[in-house]
């Protein structure tokens, strides 16, 4: 493999990104001169100790925040405005969808409607935008239910909805806070089965951000956060050890923290 195509496989290249947050005299360094790649379709998982930047880490690569020092480069470009309106809005309605743990339906709109939300503030015309939300819902099993209301669904079928409208545009990442952390084993199983089979449809690359070891496992490859910093990674080797290891690293990045 040649460096040109290397170059072209990462979607997204993030280098020594910093960002420190002060409240009332007290400084916190949350973030700690962090780097890493991401590669085109492949699905990362954050673990890590609560405080452990996890969620900073997200919302700078979401640009929903911006960080103190570091850049991040898109399909090997760093943009100078990503953190400053009117980009920042750019860059995330082009490049990203973000599925949250409390799914963030609006309630008084259909699933097809709530799917439908990012192409109506994009003025797809009606004709396509019936097309690809029928599609979208058919792809997340929902097809049935595309009439109901969110108060109608379960919380695994609210959350494939969530899915579905992160999708619909077809960004080229996803981010995901806790996704299942509302849901129990087997609708956490369901929604995940979901998601990576959009993600094998449609080549998106993910970063899921999760508490939960057996979540992980879905993964390709799994990061620990630890104070700030990436303290370890785990290659998924897609067999039924792999919780075990990814529990025994945790455990390891745990007790460093106590
Ligand atoms: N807006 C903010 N203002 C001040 N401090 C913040 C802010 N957001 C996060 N922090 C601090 O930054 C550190 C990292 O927080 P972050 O939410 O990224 O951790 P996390 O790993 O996602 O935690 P958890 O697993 O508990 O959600 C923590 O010490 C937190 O208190």
């Amino acid at each position: 493999m040649n460096s040109l195509s290397t170059t072209e496989e990462k979607v997204l290249s993030i280098t020594n990104l910093s960002k420190r947050y002060e409240e009332a005299g007290h400084k916190v360094h949350a973030l700690k001169h962090t780097s890493l790649h991401l590669k085109q379709g492949e699905f990362l998982a954050i673990m890590g100790t609560s405080g452990s930047g996890k969620s900073t880490f997200l919302n700078l690569v979401g640009a929903l925040d911006s960080p103190n020092e570091g850049t991040i480069a898109l399909n090997g470009r760093v943009h100078p405005d990503m953190f400053k309106e009117p980009y920042a809005t750019q860059y995330r309605s082009e490049n990203i969808g973000f599925i949250f743990q409390s799914y963030n339906l609006l309630k008084d709109l259909s699933v097809e409607e709530n799917i439908a939300l990012p192409l109506i503030l994009k003025n797809i015309p009606v004709k396509e935008m019936k097309a690809r939300v029928a599609e979208m819902v058919g792809l997340v099993g929902l097809s049935d239910w595309r009439k109901h209301r969110p108060v109608q669904l379960s919380g695994g079928q609210q959350q494939r909805v969530a899915i579905a409208r992160a999708l619909i545009t077809k960004p080229p990442i996803i981010l995901a806070d806790e996704p299942t952390g509302n849901l129990d084993f087997n609708t956490t199983t369901e929604v995940l089965r979901v998601l990576g089979q959009m993600k094998e449809q449609l080549g998106q690359s993910i970063i899921l951000v999760t508490h939960d070891p057996y979540v992980a496992t879905f993964a390709d490859r799994v990061l620990f956060f630890h104070d700030g910093q990436i303290a370890a990674e785990y290659i998924c080797r897609k067999d039924e050890q792999d919780m075990d290891r990814i529990l025994s690293r945790f455990r390891a990045i745990m007790g460093r923290a106590q």
